[in-house]
């Protein structure tokens, strides 16, 4: 591993039982840069974290995580990251105050040196009016301050965030991003799993996630380029016939309304998706217009999912 990068997957891939949760999953992440891990739920976000945490062991395959190897070297990394879960880990009868202590004293941080940058965070995350008060009768919003504030405490080289803005409302994941940034240009990589599109569309590179495996990675703008599939929007006064039809033509992935309008996802294969939409439409006598579009996230994910979903059926 070069060391421009953060961590580099091989192959990773956990079992239990049966359950294949993570299927020889590869990727890179260079260093002082937001990934994103995009996917939704049971895709295999938080085992691939945790396996990187060195919390969870590989069933096959491994990991470089700040030029250590995974499994093998995990409790070397565990000082250099941070690992923020989806249910926040704080202790709710604690106070905020007490929550920071008793972070910085697990990674042994000197009295001193804790004080002064628990007092730091305690004013960056705009918590120092609520030092005393009890981290379980914080709103949604606090919590997650305090939580990011607590898993970096140490100051971590390497973030770990598992949806972290699952229970917060849209201003509180707003200002999230903008710390995030703020952490990053100060050089910690961060890697954040999420399945809210948007917060996929700020992330420097992605991975898209499906049933354990990777369908897609790159920038999320050079994901939508690549895309392997035509995106066409159609207008029409009856919508619900028309996604019906518009559903059984062949090579469509999927068929989305947004309002008065519908967003129709084909496959690349289907050599004029405007000419097959608009016999499809007008032989049914519907009106409509219908417009070559460009492609967002996700539609990239859709195409990513849809697709390998219609190869295995076939
Ligand atoms: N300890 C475990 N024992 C058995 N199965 C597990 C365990 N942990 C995860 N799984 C299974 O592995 C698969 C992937 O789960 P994982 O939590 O990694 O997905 P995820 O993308 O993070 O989803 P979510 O957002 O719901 O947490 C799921 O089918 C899940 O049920």
């Amino acid at each position: 591993m070069t060391g421009s990068l953060a961590v580099a997957a091989h192959g990773l891939t956990r079992r239990f039982g049966a359950v294949t949760a993570v299927d020889h999953v590869n990727f890179a992440i260079s260093r002082a840069m937001i990934y994103g891990f995009l996917g939704p739920n049971g895709s295999g976000k938080s085992t691939t974290i945790r396996m990187l945490c060195g919390l969870l062991t590989p069933s096959e395959g491994e990991a470089e995580v700040l030029g250590h190897r995974i499994p093998g070297e995990a409790e070397a990394i565990k000082r250099k990251i941070g690992y923020m879960t989806q249910r926040f880990s704080l202790y709710e009868d604690l106070s905020v105050l007490e929550n920071l202590e008793f972070m910085a004293d697990i990674y042994g941080l000197p009295r001193k040196t804790a004080r002064q940058r628990i007092d730091q965070l305690l004013e960056k995350y705009n918590l120092a009016d609520r030092r005393r008060q009890w981290a379980g009768t914080l709103s949604g919003g606090q919590k997650q301050r305090l939580a990011l504030a607590a898993v970096t405490v140490h100051g971590p080289e390497l973030l770990f965030l598992d949806e972290p803005t699952s229970a917060v409302d849209p201003q509180s994941r707003r200002d999230f991003w903008e710390t995030l940034f703020e952490l990053c240009e100060k050089g910690t990589t961060i890697l954040v799993s999420t399945h809210y599109m948007d917060e996929a569309e700020r992330c420097h590179g992605l991975a898209i996630l499906d049933r354990g495996r990777v369908v897609a990675d790159g920038a999320p703008q050079e994901l939508e380029r690549r895309i392997d599939a035509t995106v066409v929007e159609v207008e029409t006064g009856d919508s619900r016939s028309a996604r019906r039809v518009l559903s059984e033509l062949p090579g469509v992935l999927s068929v989305t309304q947004l309002g008065m309008r519908l967003r129709v996802l084909l496959d690349r294969s289907v050599s004029d998706p405007l000419a097959e939409i608009r016999a499809g439409l007008a032989e049914r006598g519907l009106s409509f217009d219908a417009r070559l579009t460009h492609a967002n996230l996700e539609d990239v994910f859709v195409a990513a999912t849809q697709s390998r979903y219609l190869k295995a059926q076939a």
